[in-house]
């Protein structure tokens, strides 16, 4: 379970969070929408550790993530906005050096990397150097190093972006997989589609503070709307940063 209690961030004189609050539950995908700019990122960067908010705090499984880093950030998977992978070193090396982060060694390791590629049928990149990889093949890779570690929770910050078709069903299907398994799924998403299909919940933000939240039906009963986007078009009072 992840749990985000009154948030406030500011880079200078610019607000990016600004009081937001919500949950993700475990069993469920979460999905966090917002136009450009709302404050997603800044969130989502804040549970992984790597800000650290001027208020309020972050709970990953109950665990505060400034004041327990390691232990909260070893209940969590995390699929980065950016990812860049090391073009030098192999797919297997790759998450290697991520289970080796989380403190796995020796036998256990190999067998959590041998586990992860089969899990996601990619034993045949294993050992590729990752330069030259699709952006599939690149999600691969960047997904088994946000989950060698078994992790509980998972934060993918607009996991789909730049992905084809196959690549985005590919993902869809491992995260309802993951979430049938009772694992807490969070992430961002400017694609009103995507976050219709496959979010139990949706949390809207806005301007760094939560709009709205609820089930897609939930969201567009409260805005009258039949569509998702009609309604977080409402609710946002913009359709800035909406895509279809
Ligand atoms: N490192 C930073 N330095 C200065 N300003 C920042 C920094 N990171 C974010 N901001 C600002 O904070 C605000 C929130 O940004 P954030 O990236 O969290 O939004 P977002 O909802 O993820 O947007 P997008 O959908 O465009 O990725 C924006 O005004 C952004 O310019």
């Amino acid at each position: 379970m992840i749990e985000v209690n009154n948030l406030h961030k500011k880079f200078k004189d610019v607000t990016a969070l600004e009081g937001l609050s919500f949950s993700a539950k475990d069993g469920e995908i979460t999905g966090i929408l917002g136009p450009n700019g709302a404050g997603k990122t800044t969130c989502l960067r804040t549970l992984y550790g790597l800000l650290k908010a001027d208020q309020g705090s972050a709970t990953i499984d109950g665990i505060n993530v400034s004041e327990q880093p390691l232990i909260a950030r070893g209940n969590l998977g995390i699929f980065p906005d950016k990812f860049g992978l090391y073009e030098r070193l192999t797919a297997y090396e790759q998450i290697d050096y991520f289970a080796s982060i989380h403190g796995l060694t020796g036998a256990k390791k190999k067998q959590a990397i041998e586990e992860v590629l089969q899990e996601l049928e990619m034993e045949d990149l294993a050992h590729r150097k990752t330069v030259g990889f699709s952006q599939g093949q690149r999600m691969k890779v960047t997904l088994a190093q946000a989950l060698v570690h078994k992790p509980k929770n998972f934060v993918l910050d607009e996991p789909t972006r730049g992905l084809d078709v196959m690549s985005t069903r590919i993902l869809r299907n491992y995260l309802s997989k993951y979430k049938a398994k009772g694992h807490c799924i969070l992430f961002s998403s400017h694609v009103m589609q995507e976050v219709a299909a496959l979010c139990d919940r949706v949390i809207v933000v806005a301007n760094g503070k939560l709009a709205a939240q609820g089930t897609p039906q939930e969201l567009c009963d409260l805005a009258g709307e039949a569509q998702l986007e009609d309604a977080f078009v409402k609710i946002i009072g913009s359709d800035e940063g909406v895509a279809a």
